[in-house]
């Protein structure tokens, strides 16, 4: 799958728009918590946690089961927000998953999926999602136009955007838009490979001006020690909750990192 793992994700969420999966028949409503404020204030390592019962790098992860279940079982470990996959091809995610934890939680939720057409916004609107993820790379290599446009389609939905990079040009190049908050992603598209130290590499020089997050590859209170000290403000980790036998503990662990 090396051969270009963006375009196949890109081909999967096509697939997904022309099989139905985003027509969307609900009003829901998102949280009335503001994340980026959560984040300013909390005391404790501020952890948006992903409920993935599959993904590309790791295949199944656990078994598919209740969501609400595993939701509750982050809020009590003490998970500010939550990502949750929407995107069914090779996450074995859905809108309906996403919908009945909005319907369970009142937490801010993101909708992590490969978003590339409007039609997806409209969904996350539809579905009460509070975040949409927007992947920088798919404009940097042409898969997409526009990427102001489609913030500010997102913006007047009522989303938040959390913006995704992997290296330091397109972390540039986040910074020139209007996203709510930028997350750097440890894992890289192409290959699949996890490296904290993208985080490091990526942050290296900036001078803080927006809300980062720092995502994927995060196993242990150390690896959250280390990339706050680097300048994280908060912290994406679904694969080692997701695996874990007793969810809300592991939760409770990452949160009193510090
Ligand atoms: O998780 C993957 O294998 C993956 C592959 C290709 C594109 C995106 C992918 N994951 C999306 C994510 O951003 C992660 O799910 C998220 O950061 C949590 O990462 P982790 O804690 O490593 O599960």
């Amino acid at each position: 799958m090396a051969e270009n793992i963006l375009r196949k994700l890109v081909n999967n969420s096509q697939m997904a728009i022309n099989d139905g999966v985003y027509e969307i028949d609900a009003d829901l409503q998102k949280s009335n918590k503001d994340f980026v404020q959560i984040i300013k204030t909390n005391q404790h390592a501020t952890l948006l946690t992903e409920i993935k019962f599959a993904s590309p790098s790791l295949g199944k992860i656990r078994t598919t089961s209740d969501p609400v279940s595993i939701a509750s079982q982050m809020i009590a470990g003490g998970a500010k927000a939550l990502s949750i996959l929407t995107q069914p091809h090779l996450f074995n995610g859905s809108p309906e998953y996403f919908m009945k934890v909005r319907q369970a939680v009142d937490v801010p939720l993101l909708m992590k999926d490969i978003m590339i057409d409007k039609v997806q916004i409209d969904a996350a609107k539809k579905i009460g999602a509070d975040y949409m993820l927007v992947i920088q790379s798919l404009f940097d290599q042409k898969f997409l136009k526009d990427i102001d446009d489609f913030i500010s389609y997102g913006h007047k939905q009522g989303l938040e955007i959390l913006l995704e990079v992997h290296t330091k040009e397109e972390f540039k190049n986040a910074l020139k838009t209007e996203a709510d908050i930028i997350g750097i992603n440890n894992r890289n598209l192409d290959t699949l490979e996890i490296d904290l130290k993208t985080t490091e590499k990526v942050l290296e020089g900036y001078e803080k001006t927006r809300v980062i997050l720092s995502e994927s590859g995060i196993e242990t209170p150390e690896d959250i020690n280390y990339l706050k000290k680097l300048g994280a403000d908060a912290f994406l980790i679904g694969s080692s909750i997701m695996k874990s036998d007793n969810i809300q503990e592991q939760v409770k662990k990452l949160v009193n990192a510090y």
